[in-house]
């Protein structure tokens, strides 16, 4: 059966109001390859993801103080930071990085599940944000862990190199100045070991990489170092459609 083109864009614009039988057969039309039937995270769909994950209260309410801050929408998503979390567990990473810390929410769900003797490096320009970041690294019993670094990253991440620190990292995170992913990339695959993973945020761009027609200077570059990322042979990689998109980088 076909859907006509003003049915799909309905379908498309106005989710929630369409029925259950149109999102059927919306994913059908959209989500089908083959006899494989792919999710379509509507809201109602996330609320059930989102029930599912085991948010540690000190995460709760540093996500709760941050909501009402500038830039709140920065954040990573429980879910998201769940992952993080899990990743760096199975690693048994003892050494992180994270580019991009805001007011804490994934270093710090990383930070609760780094042994005693694990560190994470923490590079934020923004001095505001680090005192919340540093408030509840403070409260969650974890701040010997975490050796923040306020200013530029790229500027942390060479001088971790200076101090003679490559190949000692097991984990790193991305997810700060979009446009610098490639330079971040750069330096923190020479810092993390083999073996150690890299992942990197906002792969998707709210779904706009996606659109051929949408080509403003930060889509442009997002696109182009995933691109970069498909054809990296030190890495393998696996995107995953999880918060505005995270591309998991292990290296070979
Ligand atoms: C998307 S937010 C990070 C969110 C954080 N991972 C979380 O889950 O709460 C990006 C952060 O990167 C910081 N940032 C941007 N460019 C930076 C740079 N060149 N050096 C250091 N930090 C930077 C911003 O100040 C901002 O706080």
């Amino acid at each position: 059966m076909m859907i006509g083109g003003g049915g799909l864009a309905r379908i498309c614009n106005f989710g929630e109001e369409a029925s259950a039988a149109e999102i059927r057969l919306l994913w059908r039309v959209k989500y089908a390859y083959g006899n494989k039937e792919v999710i379509s995270l509507t809201p109602r769909v996330y609320d059930y993801v989102l029930s599912n994950v085991r948010e540690p209260q000190i995460l709760r309410e540093l996500r709760e103080e941050t909501a009402s801050m500038r830039g709140s929408q920065m954040q990573v998503s429980p879910d998201q930071a769940q992952l993080l979390a899990m990743l760096v567990q199975m690693l048994g990473a003892e050494r992180c990085i994270e580019v991009g810390v805001f007011t804490g929410y994934s270093s710090l769900a990383v930070a609760l599940v780094l042994p005693e003797t694990g560190c994470l490096v923490a590079c934020e320009r923004d001095g505001k944000s680090l005192e919340v970041a540093k408030k509840y690294y403070a409260r969650a019993g974890v701040s010997h862990k975490v050796n923040v670094r306020h200013g530029l990253a790229i500027d942390c991440l060479e001088s971790l190199l200076i101090n003679g620190e490559a190949g000692s990292y097991d984990f790193a995170f991305i997810d700060a100045e979009k446009k610098m992913n490639r330079e971040y990339f750069k330096l923190l695959l020479q810092l993390v070991r083999v073996r150690g993973v890299i992942v990197v945020d906002n792969v998707l761009w709210h779904g706009r990489v996606a659109d051929p027609l949408v080509t403003d200077a930060k889509n442009v570059s997002i696109r182009s170092f995933n691109n970069d990322l498909f054809e990296d042979k030190r890495v393998n990689i696996s995107m995953v459609p999880i918060g505005d998109g995270m591309t998991i980088c292990r290296k070979l």
